[in-house]
C-alpha cells in the first residue's frame, strides 16, 4: 500500500472488515449519545428508497425506540421524509424502505415546484437556462432545505448518509445532500452498508440495487459507478486497503484530492490543507 492510500484510509476510518453487530450497537449508541446531549426532540431523514438513508434511517429509529424505553416518559421522534421531484422512478423502493423502518412519523415534500421556481428565476437573471446537471444539485440542496425547515420546526437534528465510500469521490452536492448536523454511517464503506442492513433484516432489493444519486432529468437513475466510471467494488477494495487497477486508484486519488474543500470547513487564513 503507497502512503497516500494509507493516509486516505486513515482519513476516512475504513477497516478491511467490519463485525455487523458491532457496527450496528456503536452505530446505534452514537445516535443515542449525541441526540441526548445535544438536547433535540429526535431525528430527521430524506428516504430515496436507496441502500443509505434505508440504513442511516433505520438506525436512527431503533435508536429513537432504545430512548424512548430507556427514558420513560420522552417521547424522542425519527422522521422519516420523502422528497420526489414530481414523479419518483423507484417510489415503490422509497415506501418499502418507509415501511422497513418504521419511522414514528413520515412526511412527504414534492420538491419540484421549488427546483423549478429557481430554475426560473436563474434563466431570468441570467438569460440562459439552468444546465440539467447544476438543477441536480439545485434538487439536492432543495432536499436539504426540506430538511432543515421540517427538522426546526419539529426540533429534530438532520441526519446525513456520507459514508467513506462516498466521502473519498466527493460524490455528493456541497451544501446539498453533504449538509447534515451528523453522520453516523462514516467509516463504512459501501459494501459494509449493505452487511448492516442485512443484519437489520431489510428488504434485499433495497441494497442490491444499483446506487443512483438520481439528480438529472436527462440521466434519470444514472448509476453512480457510470457517472464516476469506476466500480464500488474497485473504491470498497481500495478503502480496505486492497490494490486495486493503477489507473483507476490514480483516479480516486485525484478525486479525493480536488474534492478536499468538500470535506473541510470553508477556508480561513489560518488554514493550510488547502496548499496541499
Ligand atoms: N477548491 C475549492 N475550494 C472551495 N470550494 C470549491 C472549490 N472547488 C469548487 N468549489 C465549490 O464547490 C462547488 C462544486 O461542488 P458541488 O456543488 O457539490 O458540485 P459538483 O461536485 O460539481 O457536483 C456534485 C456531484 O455529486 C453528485 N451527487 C450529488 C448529490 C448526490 C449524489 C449521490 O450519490 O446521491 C451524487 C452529482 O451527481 C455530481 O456529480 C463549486 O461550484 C464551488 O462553489
Ligand atoms: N428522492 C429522494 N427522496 C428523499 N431523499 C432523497 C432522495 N434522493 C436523495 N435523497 C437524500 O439524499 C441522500 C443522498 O443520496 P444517495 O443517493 O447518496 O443515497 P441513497 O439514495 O440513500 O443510497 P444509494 O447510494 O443506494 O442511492 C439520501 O441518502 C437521502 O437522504
Ligand atoms: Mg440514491
Amino acid at each position: 500500500m503507497n502512503e497516500t492510500q494509507l493516509s486516505i484510509i486513515e482519513d476516512l476510518h475504513t477497516q478491511p472488515a467490519v463485525d455487523s453487530i458491532e457496527e450496528i450497537q456503536t452505530r446505534k449508541q452514537f445516535l443515542k449519545d449525541y441526540l441526548l446531549k445535544s438536547k433535540a426532540k429526535g431525528y430527521i431523514l430524506g428516504i430515496s428508497g436507496g441502500q443509505d438513508s434505508t440504513l442511516a434511517g433505520k438506525l436512527a429509529q431503533l435508536a429513537i425506540n432504545e430512548l424512548n424505553i430507556e427514558h420513560p416518559g420522552a417521547s424522542y421522534e425519527f422522521h422519516a421524509v420523502r422528497l420526489p421531484h414530481g414523479e419518483q422512478k423507484d417510489e415503490a423502493d422509497a415506501r418499502d424502505a418507509v415501511q422497513f423502518i418504521e419511522p414514528t412519523r413520515t412526511h412527504t415534500v414534492n420538491i419540484k415546484p421549488a427546483v423549478d421556481a429557481s430554475a426560473k428565476t436563474f434563466e431570468t437573471v441570467v438569460g440562459e437556462p439552468l444546465s440539467d446537471f447544476l438543477k441536480g444539485n439545485t434538487k439536492a440542496r432543495e432536499r436539504m432545505k426540506a430538511q432543515y425547515d421540517l427538522g426546526a420546526h419539529f426540533g429534530c437534528l438532520v441526519i446525513g448518509t456520507d459514508h467513506s465510500a462516498e466521502a473519498v469521490t466527493g460524490f455528493y452536492t456541497k451544501f446539498g445532500d453533504g449538509a447534515c448536523d451528523l453522520t453516523p454511517l462514516f467509516g463504512l464503506n459501501k459494501r459494509q452498508g449493505k452487511q448492516l442492513l442485512k443484519e437489520l433484516g431489510a428488504p434485499e432489493h433495497l441494497y442490491k440495487k444499483a446506487p443512483t444519486a438520481d439528480l438529472e432529468d436527462d440521466q434519470p437513475g444514472i448509476p453512480d459507478e457510470q457517472a464516476l466510471g469506476m466500480t464500488y467494488d474497485q473504491i470498497d477494495d481500495y478503502l480496505e486497503g486492497k490494490k486495486i487497477d493503477t489507473q483507476i486508484a490514480a483516479k480516486l486519488e485525484e478525486r479525493y484530492k480536488i474534492t478536499e474543500h468538500k470535506r473541510q470547513l470553508p477556508a480561513n487564513i489560518y488554514d493550510t490543507w488547502w496548499k496541499n
